[in-house]
């Protein structure tokens, strides 16, 4: 079948400048004789019309130039719609595109969409809202909504909030509901991982691949915060299994599992984000994965 791209660009993500990206975009997919086009996002996050114009017109790739916020808010608005998509990243953090191994060059990045070679993504639903990479509860929640506030993005302003709270951080209370059992943390932080990584090649969920069916559970345990980084560092490296979760409890101080849903209350309502967006907290989430959401061209 004949391709047909539409590129959308996030003009405000990350550093880099778009225009000679777009230029770059514009005469590699002319040399290659495909049609297509391009546009902008846009900030409401709403996709609808190019769901429509990709049934009408028979786009075959929708490509985003952006970061892991832009590609939440376009693959959840094209659900079981014919179409396979492509990253070019160039947004902070780039946790999905690094995760399924897309180079972080555009021009590389572009040569593997002219491969086009896709295969299935999961995703999954925190109550009623969908993500694709990784969700947080806690302190990196905190991180993620002071990040949203700052004029510039980009990884040095990510890092420098990320600092600010660490020293501020305190605990909070959850009870994990699983299928057979339930218990209580006190944690820093849980994150509900897809992808492997926070993004740039920040690593949480070292065994998280993106479409094996399963979230990796991650949950920063109280500890004396001295300890905190040196705990993560062992989580990056470490290979915890689902059965050691009981045996963990109480021992270790960061608790890694897998799971394909689970409910977390959130007793002292510690704040939310999705892919890295800051979103409206809740007493209970309930979590499940959505089996191959996606087609993702990657390598
Ligand atoms: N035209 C636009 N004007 C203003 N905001 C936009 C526009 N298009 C998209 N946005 C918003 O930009 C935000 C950030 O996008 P994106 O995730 O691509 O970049 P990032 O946050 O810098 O990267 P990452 O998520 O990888 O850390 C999203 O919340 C999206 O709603």
């Amino acid at each position: 079948m004949e391709r047909k791209i539409v590129y959308l660009v996030n003009p405000i993500s990350g550093t880099a400048k778009k225009e000679g990206i777009k230029k770059l975009v514009e005469r590699e997919t002319s040399a290659q004789g495909i049609s297509y086009e391009m546009t902008d996002t846009n900030a409401t996050g709403n996709y609808d019309w190019l769901r429509d114009k990709v049934l009408a017109e028979k786009i075959t790739d929708i490509v985003i130039i952006g970061g892991d916020g832009t590609v939440n808010q376009v693959t959840r608005s094209l659900r079981n719609v014919p179409v396979q998509f492509g990253i070019i990243p160039v947004g902070s953090g780039n946790g999905l595109a690094l995760a399924a191994g897309i180079p972080s060059k555009p021009q590389q990045a572009l040569a593997l969409i002219f491969a086009g070679k896709a295969a299935p993504v999961d995703a999954f639903m925190v109550n009623n809202e969908y993500s694709c990479m990784l969700s947080g509860i806690g302190f990196d929640a905190q991180v993620a909504y002071d990040f949203s506030t700052k004029a510039t993005r980009g990884l040095f302003t990510y890092a420098q909030q990320s600092i600010l709270h660490y020293f501020k951080a305190h605990p909070y209370q959850f009870e994990i509901v699983l299928d057979n059992f339930s218990f209580f943390a006190e944690a820093f932080f849980i994150s509900i991982a897809n992808s492997n990584q926070f993004g740039n090649h920040f690593t949480i969920a070292p065994q998280a691949s993106l479409h094996d069916g399963l979230l990796d559970i991650v949950i920063a345990q109280k500890m004396n915060k001295a300890k905190l980084p040196f705990a993560i560092l062992r989580q990056i490296r470490g290979n915890n299994k689902l059965q050691q979760l009981v045996d963990d409890m109480g021992k270790k101080n960061i608790l890694y599992f897998q799971t394909p849903a689970l409910t977390i209350r959130n007793l002292k309502l510690a704040p939310l984000h999705i892919d890295g967006e800051p979103r409206e907290t809740a007493e209970e989430f309930n979590i499940r994965l959505l089996k191959d959401y996606f087609q993702l061209i990657q390598p």
